[in-house]
């Protein structure tokens, strides 16, 4: 990274390095690099590659299921998919705080396309993961994945505000990311479902090797595609990949890991939200009015220190003009 300079003609955020020489993302640059975002601008593909870098290095260092504890007294929020809505994510902080030791946050995959500020929300995300490590949990998502970035507008994104090598960077990183975690030793939060079919116990996806692109079936491909059911039982999803599941399917694996609740992403939910299978599968969204069409409400969870959720409610923010996908291959060609 040392051959990449920064130009004295650069204005934008600027990186201090500390004691030992290493350069870090502090709070002040991370603000500033918000607010730098907010106005359309960029920072350095120099401190770009530092945050992504970084944050793979804590990353890789972690379980494929990790636990969290949320202490007596204080409160985890659970966001849900935010697909490149920057400025959605912006009005969460707004209402619900800035990410730090006291406000510990855990952003439930499917950070990256669709929207076209793909970019300034996994660097943001990935900044406080390097910032507060023990307070910023990231699931991986099926749109983290180099088959989904490529069609769904992440690698576009990325190779036109930055570079196709940062594109294979972000791609390594992704792999990197857990699969799940569990809250409080009894709610687990995965991206999609838990690994009902093949039946995988916690212990199997703590171990698991997760540096790979997602498979088309096991414990990986059913924790980021599975989607819940009302109709009792397990049928093939329609999604072509993974499977979905009934409430007695979900409480019966449940109890079988010795946990309450599951809480899922994947889906756009009208109220941002949606608790079912008698509460024991619980969707929140983080995207309103997905893809500037659906119309939905973004939603994000607290939850205290013995796992009840209260969930907030919030509506779209508005956004530079800017259509999603506008990133995408092809998306050139619509315009000529
Ligand atoms: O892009 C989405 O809306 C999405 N979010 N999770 N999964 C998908 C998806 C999956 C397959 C095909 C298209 C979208
Ligand atoms: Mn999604
Ligand atoms: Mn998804
Ligand atoms: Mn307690």
């Amino acid at each position: 990274l040392e051959e990449i300079t920064v130009e004295d003609s650069y204005t934008g955020p600027r990186m201090e390095a500390d004691e030992s020489g290493q350069l870090r993302a502090t709070l002040d640059f991370v603000r500033a690099m918000l607010a730098a975002f907010k106005d359309e601008q960029l920072i350095h593909r120099r401190y770009a590659m530092e945050i992504i870098l970084q944050a793979q290095a804590i990353l890789k260092a972690l379980p494929s299921l990790v636990d969290v504890d949320i202490p007596q007294g204080t409160e985890l929020t659970v966001c849900g998919d935010t697909h490149g809505q920057f400025f959605d994510l912006l009005r969460i902080f707004d209402l619900n705080g800035l990410p730090s030791e006291t406000n510990p946050y855990l952003f439930n995959g499917d950070f990256v396309d669709r929207g076209s500020w793909s970019v300034e929300i996994i660097l943001t995300l990935l900044a406080f993961k390097c910032l507060y490590p023990a307070h910023m949990h990231l699931t991986r998502g099926n749109h983290e994945a180099k088959s989904m970035n490529t069609i769904y507008g992440f690698v576009g994104e990325v190779k036109a505000k930055y570079t196709a090598q940062m594109a294979d960077v972000f791609r390594e990183t992704f792999c990197w990311l857990p699969l799940g975690y569990v809250l409080g030793g009894k709610v687990l939060v995965v991206h999609g479902g838990p690994p009902v079919q093949c039946n995988a116990s916690l212990d199997q996806v703590r171990k698991y090797d997760r540096n790979r692109e997602p498979p088309e079936d096991g414990p990986m491909c059913e924790m980021l595609w599975n989607d819940p059911q009302d109709q009792p039982g397990m049928l093939p999803n329609k999604r072509g990949v993974g499977v979905a599941f009934g409430p007695d399917v979900a409480k019966r694996w449940l109890e079988s890991q010795g946990l309450q609740m599951v809480v899922r992403s994947h889906e756009v939910k009208e109220e941002g939200f949606e608790v079912a299978h008698d509460g024991y599968t619980i969707t929140i969204f983080s995207a309103p009015n997905y893809c500037d069409q659906m119309g939905n409400k973004g939603a994000f969870i607290r939850f205290d220190s013995d796992c009840t959720p209260s969930f907030t409610q919030f509506d779209a923010a508005p956004h530079p003009n800017k259509r999603p996908m506008a990133y995408a291959a092809g998306a050139w060609a619509s315009m000529l």
